[in-house]
């Protein structure tokens, strides 16, 4: 079974968690519990294969410049960068999120880092701060995925958005022929375990 890890990255109250569980549960619940770090997994089956999805949601620190990013860049597969765009300083936020991914990545990653650029809380649009423009140029400049989306409303777009970075992830792994992604979900508990040290979530 192939294994793929997402990092879920943006800035505090951006909605990253609500986006989450609405792809995972379908659910919007309207308050997370944000003092930890998440790691959730899933058993799904895209193009008729097997996945073991692990997803991990960081909790914000204070300070939207000391993002942690360090860990999740080099952990992950692909990323969900979310903003809020009720929100510029999200926006502005997930710009620098997307430069520091592209930076660390840049010597150790043949081809395109997998990314997903979310534009959240659609339902606000009438406090809009950031155009729909704003966030899709963005996207092009920096090659990834864009959706504008709510997770209060809609799971539809929210599914087809991680299916799409899935793909995107599973063509990238074969590109770089990753036979990591065979290795046994015991040997992936316990690094993930010495990596993040934190509580670990099934949905
Ligand atoms: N109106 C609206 N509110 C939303 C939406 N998504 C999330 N929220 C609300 O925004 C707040 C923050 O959502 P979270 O999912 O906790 O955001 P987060 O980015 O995980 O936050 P941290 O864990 O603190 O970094 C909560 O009160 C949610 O109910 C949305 O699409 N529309």
């Amino acid at each position: 079974m192939n294994d793929i890890k997402l990092a879920l990255l943006g800035s505090e109250g951006a909605g990253k968690s609500a986006v989450l569980v609405r792809f995972l549960t379908k659910r919007f619940i309207g308050e997370y519990a944000s003092n930890a770090n998440s790691l959730y997994h899933k058993r799904l089956s895209i193009d008729g294969r097997q996945l073991n999805l692990e997803v991990f949601d960081p909790c914000s620190q204070s300070g939207e410049s000391r993002c942690i990013l360090e860990e999740p860049v080099d952990w992950a597969d692909g990323f969900v960068v979310v903003y809020t765009i009720s929100d510029r300083t999200s926006f502005l936020n997930a710009k620098n999120i997307l430069a520091q991914i592209k930076e660390s990545r840049r010597e150790t990653c043949k081809g395109e880092v997998p990314i997903c650029l979310v534009g959240n809380k659609q339902d606000l649009c009438h406090s809009r701060q950031v155009s729909e423009e704003e966030g899709r140029s963005l996207a092009q400049e920096n090659k990834c995925l864009f959706q504008e989306v709510s997770a209060a409303e809609n799971y539809l777009e929210i599914s087809n958005l991680f299916t799409k970075l899935i793909r995107h992830v599973m063509e990238q792994l074969k590109l770089r022929g990753d036979r990591r992604r065979y290795s046994g979900s015991k040997s992936m508990a316990k690094l993930i375990n010495n990596v993040f040290g934190k509580r670990r979530k099934s949905v």
